[in-house]
């Protein structure tokens, strides 16, 4: 299984950081660094569009191979930033999706918007690296943690000012996390990522089980305007979109097209 490969590859990776972690070091420079943007609130509120909108800074991928050739992280988040974007999420797993932690950073300072890390979290020592290259989220994915990984990592996380995107696709996830009952904001995952098909409807399948307070962001093959509008009457508060923007010439249009124009609230 395609999900159970990148996990034992991150594992590799972790051990590597695990070498020169220090996690005096880190809460050293943590101290140091400005507060967290909010993500949370910004995403689950946006003041741009009715939706919320996560656009995805991702050059490739496991199911796709190379998606954007021409590929200038800076510049898209930029562009994104203008578009209305609510937030970006940038892709900093290399082996499958090309992503780096360097163009976090970059992305950093070139725009004001909150930045989720788009990773495989399997280990403590990345949420510290999260926030030390200047993400303001990470994402957690039910699918690869146990629940008692899920919520130590999520009160990690929170203790170091980063707020928590929980991403599930299933039934059961979904009902783990929600057992926990710390997580405010959940990312359904229309994606399996065990198999890579895709399915819409998994939105509005698992929204019902999603009580009142934590607000859902449906996510992956998010690519025409039915899409958008068919997760928001599901009660979605905001898509995470990546492809489609990806494969588009002109990416300002492309948000536009798809989320329509910006109603500044
Ligand atoms: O490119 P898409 O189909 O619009 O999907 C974006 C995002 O949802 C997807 O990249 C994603 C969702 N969860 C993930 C977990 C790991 C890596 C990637 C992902």
């Amino acid at each position: 299984m395609f999900l159970d490969k990148i996990v034992a590859s991150k594992r590799k990776e972790v051990d590597d950081l695990a070498e020169s972690f220090s996690l005096n070091e880190y809460e050293r420079q943590i101290a140091e660094l400005p507060p967290c943007k909010g993500f949370e609130h910004v995403i689950a509120g946006s003041t741009n569009r009715p939706l919320g909108l996560i656009a995805e800074v991702k050059k490739a991928s496991p199911s796709k191979g190379l998606i954007r050739a021409d590929f200038d992280p800076v510049a898209l988040a930029r562009t994104y930033e203008a578009a209305g974007a609510d937030c970006i999420s940038v892709l900093t797993d290399e082996d499958y999706f090309q992503g780096k932690n360097e163009y976090l950073t970059a992305v950093r300072s070139a725009v004001s918007i909150p930045l989720l890390r788009k990773d495989f979290t399997v280990d403590y020592r990345q949420i510290y690296e999260a926030r030390v290259i200047g993400a303001d989220a990470i994402l957690l994915i039910a699918a690869i943690l146990r629940p008692s990984q899920l919520s130590e990592f999520y009160d990690i996380a929170k203790s170091i000012g980063l707020d928590v995107l929980v991403e599930v696709h299933d039934q059961e996830e979904m009902e783990a996390v929600l057992g926990i009952g710390k997580a405010k904001l959940i990312g359904i995952n229309n994606r399996n990522l065990q198999t890579f098909e895709t399915d819409i409807t998994t939105t509005e399948k698992l929204i019902g089980l999603v009580p009142a307070g934590v607000s859902v962001i449906s996510e992956s093959s998010i690519s025409v305007p039915q899409d958008i509008s068919y997760v928001q009457s599901v009660g979605a508060k905001g898509v995470l979109v990546g492809e489609f923007f990806m494969r588009q010439p002109d990416v300002a249009a492309a948000v536009e097209e798809l989320m329509g124009p910006v109603t500044r609230k």
